[in-house]
């Protein structure tokens, strides 16, 4: 058994291939073998969550989910603790497996009891896991609902495989269980890790039940990025020209944030281009090392661009010519909202995706990327995987989609989820900052695809270790950039 951590590229599997692992397993194991297994892997964790309190109660499914629960009230009993079942099933329809183990649990005398206890040492939660269909209604909902009473009086809660009613494929649900810890088996699910899954599964355990997948990953948890090593032998020029195109009136702040990032993650020079500036200062007096230009005046075809932080509408007037000569480019914010609204430009983009030296990634929130896909964000947000894959099917470039697990998508990658940030990100400004962080990865040499899962890798973790007492703000966020 393993804790999922931040940092090793996890493989993650659908709930198709996880049945066809499972059948495959099963062809050259013994019956019972692999609840057998997942059982004795949760009664470990779950002696190791709260190795003092006896009582352990275990709301059951009436499915194999359920059959896990079962099995680990039988260790635990075994192991001289005091489990305590609430059990969905039925005697006429359980399936075998879930059968064995409520028989052995039956036999071993461990409780069954319809109440949910009004207290315990850690609450189990075995109702649903893989054949989760439909929201949790009738026993199963009174037994969450109990399960986030307990909780709330501070026990912990472990869900196996999955919280109960989350989606393992997209990390959607209508209210799913809030587990602590989920121990998931056999294999890793995207939905753990996306939409409501981190909020939903809390810690991950995860153990494959000795089984090795014979299925390619559906989609990768991103690694942490490998260090850059800087030669001493290197000058200005060898980490890149970055530019950030954006910052209309009233709107400067996202494009100085978007340079300052740049000029922070290590690019060798950063210009801003902001639009609609005549006759203002150029200068930032808190970061002169940022240059100003003309965004005509730009070289393009030499740099790399961010373009659309705090563009506004003036920002579709550049877009044709960045678009087709920005040497590579970060699309953001307005820049996509342009493109939304406007299918000349994403014919552009779709034609500059065809020129492998031209890399470009569009890093859209989920309400920016139901604009592109003429969705609705709820739309977006019921199945992110699948909609960060429509959006690289429409432009044909990296796409990353924004929010809790963001995914990073292109063509002929396994698609990754992130696994760092928290909701400290969720303020104004923090986007404009990673744009100008994946475009100096793109600058200092960095494939399109690696800077993007490297950038957001990197991006949610200044957050992740941010000091409890201090605010994070996208400015600070932006100074806090350790070049790698
Ligand atoms: N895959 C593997 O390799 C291994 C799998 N293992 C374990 O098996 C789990 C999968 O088991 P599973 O297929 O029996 O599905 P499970 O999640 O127990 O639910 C199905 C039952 O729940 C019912 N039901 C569904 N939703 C409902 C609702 N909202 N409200 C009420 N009822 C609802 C559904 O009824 P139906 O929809 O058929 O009417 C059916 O009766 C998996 O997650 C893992 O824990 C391990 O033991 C070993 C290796
Ligand atoms: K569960």
């Amino acid at each position: 058994m393993q804790r999922v951590t931040a940092g090793p590229p996890w493989a993650l599997h659908d709930i198709a291939a996880i049945r066809r692992i499972e059948s495959a397993a099963a062809l050259g194991l013994p019956p019972h073998a692999l609840m057998q297994r997942a059982g004795l892997a949760v009664a470990r964790l779950a002696l190791a969550l709260a190795p003092h309190e006896p009582g352990v109660w275990l709301a059951c499914g009436p499915g194999n989910n359920g059959g896990d629960g079962l099995e680990a009230a039988w260790h635990l009993k075994a192991w001289g603790r005091s489990p305590v079942v609430t059990w969905l099933g039925d005697e006429q329809s359980v399936p075998a497996d879930a059968r064995a183990s409520l028989e052995r649990a039956r036999h071993a005398g461990v409780v069954f009891t319809d109440t949910p206890p009004p207290r315990c040492g850690l609450a189990i939660d075995a109702l649903f896991g893989l054949g989760a269909r439909r929201p949790l209604a009738g026993r199963a909902a009174q037994c969450r609902d109990a399960l986030a009473t307990l909780a709330a009086a501070g026990t912990p809660v472990l869900a196996v495989d999955l919280p109960s009613g989350l989606d393992a494929d997209t990390g959607t649900g209508e209210q799913p269980v809030r587990a602590d810890h989920t121990l998931s088996l056999l294999a890793l699910k995207p939905g753990l890790f996306t939409a409501q899954g981190r909020d939903a599964a809390g810690q991950v355990w995860f153990d494959d039940l000795g089984v090795t997948a014979s299925e390619p990953a559906s989609a990768m948890l991103s690694a942490r990025p490998e260090p850059v090593l800087r030669p001493h032998a290197s000058h200005k020029g060898s980490w890149g020209d970055v530019a950030v195109v954006g910052g209309a009136a009233g709107l400067r702040g996202a494009a100085l944030l978007a340079a300052r990032a740049a000029l922070h993650a290590g690019a060798g020079r950063v210009f801003v281009a902001p639009l609609q500036a005549s006759g203002e200062p150029t200068l930032d007096p808190f970061q002169p090392d940022l240059m100003f230009r003309d965004p005509e005046a730009l070289d393009l075809p030499r740099l790399h661009i961010v373009c659309g932080c705090g563009g506004g509408d003036a920002v579709r007037a550049v877009l044709p010519r960045i678009i087709s000569s920005a040497r590579s480019l970060v699309l953001d914010a307005d820049a996509l909202n342009a493109i939304a609204a406007d299918a000349s430009l994403g014919k552009l983009l779709r034609a500059r995706s065809g020129r492998a030296d031209r890399p470009s990634v569009i890093t859209p929130h989920p309400l920016e990327a139901a604009r592109l896909l003429q969705l609705t964000a709820g739309e977006v947000q019921q199945d992110r995987l699948s909609a960060a894959r429509k959006l690289v099917e429409a432009f044909g470039c990296v796409v990353v989609l924004k929010g809790s697990g963001s995914v990073i998508a292109a063509p002929g990658e396994v698609p990754r989820i992130n696994p760092t940030g928290n909701a400290r990100l969720a303020i104004a400004g923090t986007g404009d900052v990673l744009a100008g962080m994946v475009a100096t990865r793109m600058a200092r040499g960095q494939a399109p695809f690696a800077a993007a899962c490297d950038a957001v890798h990197a991006h949610g973790e200044l957050a992740d270790h941010w000091p409890a007492g201090e605010t994070l703000t996208a400015a600070a966020l932006a100074r806090s950039i350790a070049p790698d």
